[in-house]
């Protein structure tokens, strides 16, 4: 059974992020990691600390000479903030006359509407928003991102390629009829403001933070991972919690500020009849079985069935407002203004990479529970052992 688990806080020396299960042989390194932080930190609207704070990447355990070993893997993001918090959020006491004295260690008791401040003080008992917003933040997206960065090569192993790009930002949304892209376009989706894949639509979402930007305002939008090479019989439809359908939906719903999830055409085909909802079966040139459309995106029954997997997360605007929202002074019982500082005006595009990563960690453990074994190519004579038995009437085209 692959785990996984983070610990550390926004401000806090590191992020730590440790993977459990993962088989032997499994190509990685430091870069590979380090590429992926990096892409996380891309996107038209996102605010000053990306711009400044660096991701330091570490192992600690778990790989050796560019592999992974069979034990958990740890890694480490060092925060390069670090030193400018060293007091504030030492681990050890820090005396209580020398925090008085410094600002960056004034009690945040304006709760922000959105984010986990007040309910968090109200179930921790703390008396100021800090220790809340530091574990709520979704500065520990990059440890999932650094995680899902070594799940990801242990599925491209397998010839299983991820891709996430925005859909939406704001109101501007890509066509539903726009092109999908794949591993190779990559690079391209980088290189975009938003990584979105319709250039037109692109341009729109840059108009759109620039207005929200003017206007002390912040957006959400909606990411979608695809997902090729998949085989079939991934998850299961027999319990609810083995279905992959729901424990995609739960890893995506488990992202900061993620309200939706859809898989395949989701809300749509609600409204749809069952003749234009559905995938027909049928038979390729090549005599094997295909489906006719993918409005399911991959998954039937709770298994994916060979077709490209597609998901899509919504996210809410971000919580930070600058044209700041009403609150209570949870120090005063005063009314008033939320505490800003500094935001992302858009995080979606990075939002698309952690999704990305969140759905490479669960395909890795639905591959592990499936085909099991303790190298990657024990792994790949199981998958292949699995495909050459299905017979004849059968085999599809995601075979
Ligand atoms: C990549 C990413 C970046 C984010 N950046 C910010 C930010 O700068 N300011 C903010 O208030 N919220 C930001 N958020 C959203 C908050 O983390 C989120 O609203 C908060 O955790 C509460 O969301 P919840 O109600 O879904 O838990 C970001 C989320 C993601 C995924
Ligand atoms: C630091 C990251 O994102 C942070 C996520 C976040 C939040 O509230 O979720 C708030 C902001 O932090 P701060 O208030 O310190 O500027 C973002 O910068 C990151 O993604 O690496």
């Amino acid at each position: 059974m692959l785990r996984w688990l983070t610990a550390g806080e926004s401000h806090g020396p590191a992020l730590v992020g440790i993977l459990e299960g993962l088989p032997a042989g499994v190509p990685v390194d430091s870069e590979l990691v380090r590429s992926a932080l990096a892409r996380r930190r891309l996107g038209y609207g996102r605010g000053a600390r990306m711009k400044f704070e660096k991701d330091q990447v570490s192992f600690l355990g778990g790989v050796r000479h560019g592999a992974t070993q069979g034990g958990p893997v740890a890694i480490e993001i060092g925060n390069t903030e670090w030193p400018k918090w060293e007091r504030v959020m030492n681990a050890d006491p820090v005396d209580p006359g020398e925090l008085e004295s410094l600002a960056r260690n004034a009690p945040l008791t304006r709760p922000r509407p959105g984010h986990a401040d007040f309910t968090g003080m109200q179930k921790y008992g703390f008396d100021d928003a800090r220790p809340v917003l530091e574990r709520a933040s979704a500065r520990e997206t990059a440890a999932r991102v650094a995680l899902g960065s070594v799940a990801d090569a242990f599925l491209a192993e397998l010839g299983i390629e991820l891709v996430a790009h925005t859909t939406a930002v704001g109101t501007a949304a890509v066509p539903d009829d726009a092109a999908l892209p794949t591993r190779a376009d990559v690079q391209a989706l980088d290189a975009d403001p938003l990584r979105c894949f319709d250039a037109e639509t692109s341009a729109a979402m840059v108009a759109e933070v620039d207005d929200a930007h003017k206007a002390g305002e912040t957006l959400g939008g909606v990411v979608e991972v695809l997902a090729y090479n998949l085989p079939p019989g991934l998850g299961s439809y027999v319990h609810w919690d083995r279905r992959l359908d729901a424990r995609l939906a739960g890893a995506l719903m488990g992202i900061q500020a993620i309200k939706g999830v859809e898989v395949g055409d989701g809300f749509a085909t609600a409204a749809r009849r069952g003749s234009a909802a559905h995938d027909e079966i049928q038979h390729a040139a090549d005599g094997r079985i295909e489906r006719a459309t993918n409005r399911a995106g991959g998954i039937e029954g709770g298994m994916s069935i060979g077709e490209v997997l597609r998901v899509r997360a919504a996210m809410k605007p971000i919580a930070t407002v600058p044209r700041a929202l009403r609150t209570v002074d949870t120090a005063t019982g005063e009314d008033t203004k939320a505490h800003h500082q500094r935001s992302d005006v858009c995080a979606v595009p990075a939002a698309g990479v952690v999704a990305e990563a969140m759905v490479a960690l669960v395909l890795a453990q639905a591959v592990l529970e499936k085909f099991g074994g303790d190298s990657v190519a024990e792994t790949k004579r199981n998958i292949a052992s699995y495909l050459a038995a299905i017979p004849e009437n059968l085999e599809s085209t995601g075979v």
